[in-house]
Order: structure tokens, then sequence, then C-alpha cells
């Protein structure tokens, strides 16, 4: 990848952008040494689809198996460091303030590498909430002070609504950007996986970044085949 000249036009594009928005997924924390979705199920967690276990279904069925799956994915959070992308990600902010940057990533590395513009869609593994009142949890505990319900990580689970102004800030962002990378996400979940999605159909460049293909395509898509902490640092100043 590193000898691969940059396609000037490209180029051109990252340079002019006013508004940039960057789009990320488990792909731009995998350098860090936290896994991707897909590949999180090593070890005793192996025999557990992910998309199960991130459930309200799963959490009222078995909540000590999915409590433990958290704890386990916190631990490798807590270990985790921000790469070079991430740092990048925070020089270009520095340089353009309209830069925003709308993360899956329940893991806080971006704002952990100085980025302050950062949407999280699905919330943040490292913070509790009430399953049943939505009340955040200031201290670690079992149950919510507010209504005694039971405490869970305050992350989106499948079938569940996004936070509406994340969500509304995300569409906000996308519909006004006049760049779009796509970083590290197999853009297979929803509706995240739109957002790229309709930057194409506006006819707005995207630049994908990811070692593998994925189904989004388009006039205006670049991609870059590659890693995250690779690419990032070759495409801002
Ligand atoms: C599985 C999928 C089909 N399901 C959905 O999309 C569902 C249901 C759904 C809604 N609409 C639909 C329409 C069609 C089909 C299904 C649906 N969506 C929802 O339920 C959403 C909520 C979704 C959020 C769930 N919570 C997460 N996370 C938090 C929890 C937690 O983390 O525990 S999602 C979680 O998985 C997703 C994983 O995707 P990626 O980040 O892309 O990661 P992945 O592992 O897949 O891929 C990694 C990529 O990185 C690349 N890569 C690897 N290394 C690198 C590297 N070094 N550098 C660069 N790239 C790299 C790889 O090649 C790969 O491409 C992330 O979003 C992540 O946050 N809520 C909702 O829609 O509410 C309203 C509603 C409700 C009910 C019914 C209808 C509507």
């Amino acid at each position: 990848m590193a000898n691969v000249p940059l396609d000037t036009d490209l180029m051109e594009h990252l340079r002019g952008a006013r508004r940039p928005v960057v789009l990320t997924g488990a792909g731009m924390s995998a350098e860090s040494g936290v896994p991707t979705f897909r590949e999180a199920q090593s070890g005793l967690w192996a025999r557990f689809d992910p998309v199960e276990l991130a459930t309200p279904e799963a959490f009222e069925r078995h909540p000590q198996r999915v409590l433990d799956w958290y704890a386990w994915r916190r631990e490798q959070v807590a270990k985790a460091r921000p790469h070079a992308g991430h740092q990048a990600l925070a020089r270009w902010e520095a340089a353009c303030a309209a830069l925003v940057i709308v993360t899956q990533n329940v893991d806080g590395l971006h704002q952990r590498a100085g980025s302050r513009n950062v949407v999280e869609l699905h919330g943040r593994i490292d913070r509790d909430r009430c399953h049943h009142c939505g009340e955040r949890a200031e201290t670690p505990a079992r149950v919510c002070a507010q209504c005694g319900g039971p405490l869970r990580p305050d992350v989106v689970w499948f079938g569940e609504m996004l936070p509406e102004p994340a969500l509304r800030r995300a569409l906000g962002a996308v519909s006004e950007a006049d760049l779009v990378l796509s970083v590290g996400t197999s853009t297979l979940v929803q509706p995240a996986a739109s957002l790229p999605a309709e930057a194409l159909a506006a006819g707005v460049p995207v630049v994908e970044i990811n070692p593998e293909p994925t189904p989004l395509k388009g006039r205006t898509l670049y991609r870059l085949r590659g890693k995250a902490a690779e690419w990032l640092p070759r495409l801002v100043a």
C-alpha cells in the first residue's frame, strides 16, 4: 500500500474539503487492539454471535452472560491506545474545525486521540445506564439509583433506536458534507450504513479505507485498499 501513488483528483478533494465528515467503524480500532465486531468472538465467546449478545432480549434472558461479555470487551478497550490514524484525524480537526467524526464505535478512542467533534451513534461501552428508565449511572452500581431497574452498558443494542440527537447530527453533517471518508466499516449495520450511501447518491466524493471489499459503490467513490493507521496519516497534512 505504502507506494501506491495517490490519485491527484482525490488529493484535490482532500485539500479543498471545507465540510469533511469521517464515518468510522470497528476496523478503525482494529490496529489499537480492539477486535472488530466480526472478530470479537474469540476464546470463551467464540460460540456466541455478537449480533445476538448485543440485544435487549439476550440481556433479559441471560443478564450475567451479557454483562460478562461487556466486562471482557471493556478490559480490551481500557488497554487500547489510539493509533496514527486516530491522531491524524485529530490533527485534521485542529486544521479544519468543521470536520465531524461520526462513529459506530463505542470505545472512545477518537476522543482519547484529541478529537472533539465526535458523534457516537451507538453509545459508549465505558458508561452504564438503566435498562428501564434510561437514567445514566454516575457511579458503578448493580441497580438504578432512580428506579431500582437493572443497569446495562450505555450502548445501542440491535433492535433499539439510536439516540435521536446523535442521528440528527450525523444526518445533518452528511447532508452538508463536501467530502466523506468511510473508514473500517463493512457498511452492513443500519442506519449507519445508509450514511455513505446517501453521500454517494448526492454525488459527494466518498473515500473508503478498508483492506476488504464492501457493498458500497457509486460514481464518486474512491476505494483505498488498506488499513486505517497506514492510509489516514498519508491523507492528512
Ligand atoms: C446486522 C444488521 C443487518 N442489523 C441491523 O442493521 C439492525 C436491524 C435493522 C434495522 N434496519 C434494517 C434494515 C435491514 C436489515 C436490518 C435492519 N439495526 C439495528 O437494530 C439498529 C441498531 C444498530 C446498532 C447496534 N449496535 C452496535 N454496536 C453497539 C453495541 C456494541 O458494540 O456492543 S452495531 C456494532 O456492529 C457494527 C459492526 O459493523 P462495523 O463497525 O462495520 O464492523 P465489522 O466488524 O462489521 O467490519 C469491520 C470492517 O473493518 C474492516 N477492517 C478490518 N481491519 C481494518 C483496518 N485495520 N483498517 C480499516 N478497515 C479495517 C473489515 O474489512 C470490515 O469491513 C458496528 O455498527 C458496531 O457498532 N437499530 C435500529 O435500526 O432501530 C430501529 C429498528 C429497530 C428494529 C427493527 C427495525 C428498525
